[in-house]
């Protein structure tokens, strides 16, 4: 791209980052109302980039239970949220805020791909999760959810992010801006994946760029 066409869109994209800057603090909001007034003990979190979500999840756990059993005298740290992400880097970035907030031992940071740490889980037969928030790569959302559906209880919640992937999935094709048709065709089949899936109830919840809760419900398809 050429200097005079970055400098043209500088205007449009610094509105987007505040734009982007608003959605996520009404989003964090949302994410702790939601995380108190369910009050999960085990949660888990694909995507964590520098830790916004991941902050915001660790602040709104209960203090109490954040350090787990006596174990034969010894104290086992019982973490709360599970935390995946592939690229160390951001965490590192974000980790200071996390301490600074008195967080940190809350998190069972995992620098991994997704969905190998998934297949890890399901084979190990770990407990359950009561919640899962995803935020990772969109290509793989569909594939998150099939395994989400054996790692998360029965009346779990699992919350996917960017489910309007910027308003794009509702307007026609021809009007959607190149950078975001991609992962709107993406976001689109996921979103008709899960409102046919009956092992599910779903709401759309149009707060930031649209969070998709899915409550899992008996499982019927074994
Ligand atoms: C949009 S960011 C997450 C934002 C984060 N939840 C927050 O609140 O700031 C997406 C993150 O997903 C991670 N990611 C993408 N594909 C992944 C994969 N296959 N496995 C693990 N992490 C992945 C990226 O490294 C990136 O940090």
């Amino acid at each position: 791209m050429s200097s005079s066409r970055r400098s043209e869109r500088s205007p449009l994209r610094s509105m987007a980052a505040e734009v982007t800057c608003k959605f996520r603090l009404i989003e964090g909001q949302f994410l702790s109302m939601l995380l108190r007034i369910r009050n999960p003990e085990k949660t888990l979190e694909l995507g964590v980039f520098t830790g916004y979500s991941l902050l915001n999840t660790a602040l709104a756990l209960p203090t109490a239970g954040k350090l787990g059993n006596q174990i034969m005298g010894r104290l086992t740290i019982r973490f709360q949220i599970t935390a995946i992400d592939k690229d160390r880097e951001a965490h590192e970035t974000g980790l200071p805020f996390i301490v600074k907030a008195g967080a940190e031992h809350k998190i069972n940071y995992i620098n991994s791909n997704a969905i190998s740490v998934l297949e890890q889980m399901l084979t190990n037969g770990d407990e359950l999760f009561d919640f899962a928030f995803v935020e990772a790569d969109k290509p793989n959302y569909i594939h998150y959810h099939e395994r989400l559906m054996k790692l998360v209880k029965i009346g779990g919640l699992i919350a996917y992010d960017y489910t309007l992937w910027y308003g794009s999935v509702a307007v026609d094709e021809e009007k959607v801006h190149e950078d975001l048709k991609e992962d709107r065709s993406v976001i689109m089949n996921l979103n008709t994946y899960l409102a046919s899936d009956s092992r599910i109830e779903i709401s759309q919840i149009s707060i930031g760029d649209c969070v998709t809760l899915c409550r899992r419900l008996i499982y019927l398809n074994a």
